[in-house]
């Protein structure tokens, strides 16, 4: 096991990526202040890896909440079965909340431990390769609305996450290539050296290499933490996250919630935030080109769907949450491995990339 930490000024938490965590009651139990636990996850995941948690948690209180499955769910009314559950049970405000599921489940179950009774303890326990590596760790937590995605939620941060490695080997390789998405992210944003290293490695981690995952998860969390390190509640660097997502969220949206995975989406905004960043003479043709084999190596789209059109895509992305006194601000690649927050490209040249 690897255990990595979140610091946050005044308070920490423990990030353990490995094989056989989920039963392990040691990881849990100095995170849970109460007795009261209610796990929440989907129909999906429950069969797959509920037991081997309540094992872990054997002793205390344990109720589980099983929601349907699916982006198109990330809804308010269907976040309310949450509190409907906790109240049924008269959870109190020493109870502890678990994700076990994908970003779906960590985001929902996150804004409901951050609103139910104004506050209680959650730890994440991920089991998609893009919640091991992104949306557990940092505290963002949230539901859609159809006019945007992400629109409704909170920073609230884990008392702890446990990635257990060896759910991943349940996982669709679409979402495989989902969760790369963001592991390339990192890369394209922060690491140079991490974006060759996955160019030598897209093999093994397709064909899920344990090793290889192991280390890419590892690299997204160090990245991921020292930027939430930086900026937990994004007022600045924490932007840089958002590589790719101004594009994919009006994607996403667009087509209906679910249509395209997020880190789809995520890969064809990367592809077009690159595009971009060429037309401002930033990047060349050739990194362009490489960013699209790089995206397009993990199995993932590199343009915006055929039938959203260009308009109805801009219309989208006015409603970005980083739009700062009515101005678009996108994240950009100086150079493959160094992004920026900026407002600096006219309306012709998006229209150009979107065309
Ligand atoms: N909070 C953040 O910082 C953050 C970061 C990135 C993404 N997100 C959000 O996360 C969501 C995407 O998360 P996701 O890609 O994990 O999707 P997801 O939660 O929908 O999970 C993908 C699919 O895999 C299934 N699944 C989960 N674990 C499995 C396993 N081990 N074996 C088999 N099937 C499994 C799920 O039931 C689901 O069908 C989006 O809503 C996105 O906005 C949030
Ligand atoms: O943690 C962050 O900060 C991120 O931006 C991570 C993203 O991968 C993630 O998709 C996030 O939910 C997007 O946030 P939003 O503020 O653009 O909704
Ligand atoms: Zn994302």
């Amino acid at each position: 096991m690897r255990t990595l930490t979140v610091e946050l000024g005044t308070r920490s938490y423990p990030i353990h990526i490995g094989s056989s965590l989920l039963n392990d009651p040691d990881l849990y139990r100095p995170h849970v202040r109460g007795s009261q636990v209610m796990i929440v996850t989907n129909e999906t995941v429950a069969p797959l890896y509920l037991e081997p948690v309540r094992q872990a948690l054997d002793g205390l209180h344990v109720r589980e909440v099983i929601l349907p499955d699916g982006e198109v769910y990330k809804t308010l009314e269907v976040w309310n079965r949450i509190f409907d559950a906790l109240l049924a049970e008269r959870f109190a405000r020493d109870c502890t909340l678990i994700a076990l599921g994908g970003g779906v489940i960590g985001d929902m179950t996150g804004f409901a431990a951050a609103c139910y009774q104004r506050g209680v303890d959650f730890i994440q326990v991920p089991t998609t390769l893009l919640a091991q590596v992104d949306s557990s760790v940092g505290g963002k937590t949230g539901l859609n609305h159809p006019a945007g995605k992400n629109m409704i939620g909170a920073f609230h941060q884990p008392r702890a996450v446990i990635a257990d490695t060896d759910t991943l080997g349940t996982l669709p390789q679409r979402e495989l290539s989902a969760g790369l998405a963001e592991v390339l992210k990192y890369g394209f944003i922060r690491d140079a050296e991490f974006l060759d290293w996955l160019e030598c490695h897209m093999t093994g981690l397709m064909s899920r290499d344990p090793d290889t995952l192991a280390h890419a998860i590892q690299r997204s969390c160090e990245v991921k933490a020292q930027i939430v390190a930086e900026d937990e509640f994004e007022s600045g660097s924490r932007a840089l996250l958002n590589l790719g997502h101004t594009f994919g969220h009006a994607i996403e949206t667009g087509v209906g919630y679910g249509e395209w995975l997020h880190g789809e989406a995520v890969g064809a905004g990367i592809c077009l935030a690159a595009a971009l960043s060429a037309r401002l003479g930033w990047l060349t043709e050739a990194e362009v080109e490489r960013t699209h084999r790089l995206i397009a190596g993990a199995g993932l789209p590199t343009g915006r769907p055929a039938d959203l059109a260009p308009e109805r895509m801009l219309e989208l992305m006015a409603v970005d949450k980083k739009v700062l006194a009515g101005q678009l601000r996108l994240v950009l690649l100086k150079q493959l491995g160094e992004a920026v927050v900026t407002s600096d490209f006219d309306r012709d040249a998006l229209a150009h990339v979107l065309a």
